[in-house]
């Protein structure tokens, strides 16, 4: 019988999305994930996102990177999941799901979902900027002017730099706007590109700039090119907790795969 995917963006970040409750995926197929995420020999997507059940909590989550491989926490899947629970009637307003990082709740609004974040303890001065976790490893560094960067070049010259070793990081360029705002560009591991926005990331950039002093407030507007994102935080002495990022999911389309 054919498998029905859904495609679903959160702030123009994109995922396939499986309902793999039956299990029926072939989670080591790396080459088949590779091909449904390529965006001219397959459906297109920045990830693939498996939904599978879970004995206590409402659902557990898989995610992939575009290069087939799973990954670590992916902050916009967890939303675009969270609108695919309740599209699918598991959940109504409110969730709690596992993630490979964790449980994560998450509350929905319409089309917008907001989803608590891991705590973050340490943020560590880098080259040339700051490095820390909020689900996925995150290099953040400030920029004049984020619009005129060469971002696939620059993100992926530092990602692959052996500044992080093996493993590699995500790469963000931030640039102020005022006290609350800042405009955001990422190169993304693992997609081995620039993406339209990333959740973790943007959770990243958001807790750096609040480190370095940059803003004065927990409740952090992030501009990215696929839309807006907030990010609020409680600073306390354990470093960085309650930690939500809320923006847009949107269903796109579904389909068959072949
Ligand atoms: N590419 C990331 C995972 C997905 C992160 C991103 N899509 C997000 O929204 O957090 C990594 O390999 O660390």
């Amino acid at each position: 019988m054919a498998q029905t995917f859904y495609k679903y963006q959160g702030t123009g970040n994109d995922f396939i999305i499986i309902d793999n409750r039956l299990l029926k995926f072939d989670k080591n197929n790396t080459k088949h994930i590779t091909g449904l995420c390529d965006r001219r020999f397959g459906i297109g997507a920045d990830g693939l996102i498996l939904l599978e059940n879970h004995d206590e909590l409402d659902f557990k989550m898989i995610y992939f990177n575009a290069d087939g491989n799973e990954s670590s926490m992916c902050g916009n899947g967890g939303r675009c999941i969270t609108a695919f629970a309740k599209q699918l009637g598991i959940i109504e307003k409110t969730t709690s799901f596992e993630a490979i990082d964790g449980i994560h709740d998450a509350v929905i609004e319409d089309d917008m979902v907001s989803l608590q974040m891991q705590n973050v303890a340490n943020v560590l001065v880098t080259k040339g900027g700051l490095f820390l976790d909020t689900g996925s490893p995150h290099h953040v560094q400030i920029e004049h002017r984020v619009d005129h960067l060469n971002v696939d070049k620059l993100g992926a010259e530092i990602r692959f730099s052996g500044l992080y070793g093996e493993a590699g990081s995500n790469v963000n360029f931030v640039e102020q706007l005022d006290d609350t705002t800042f405009k955001m560009r990422t190169y993304e591991r693992g997609v081995e590109a620039e993406t339209l926005s990333c959740g973790t990331g943007v959770t990243a950039a958001a807790i750096a700039m609040y480190h370095s002093n940059k803003s004065s407030e927990e409740n952090i507007t992030i501009k990215t090119k696929g839309g807006n994102l907030n990010v609020s935080f409680k600073k306390t002495d354990n470093g960085f907790e309650n930690i939500w990022l809320t923006g847009k999911a949107t269903f796109v389309f579904k389909g068959e795969l072949s």
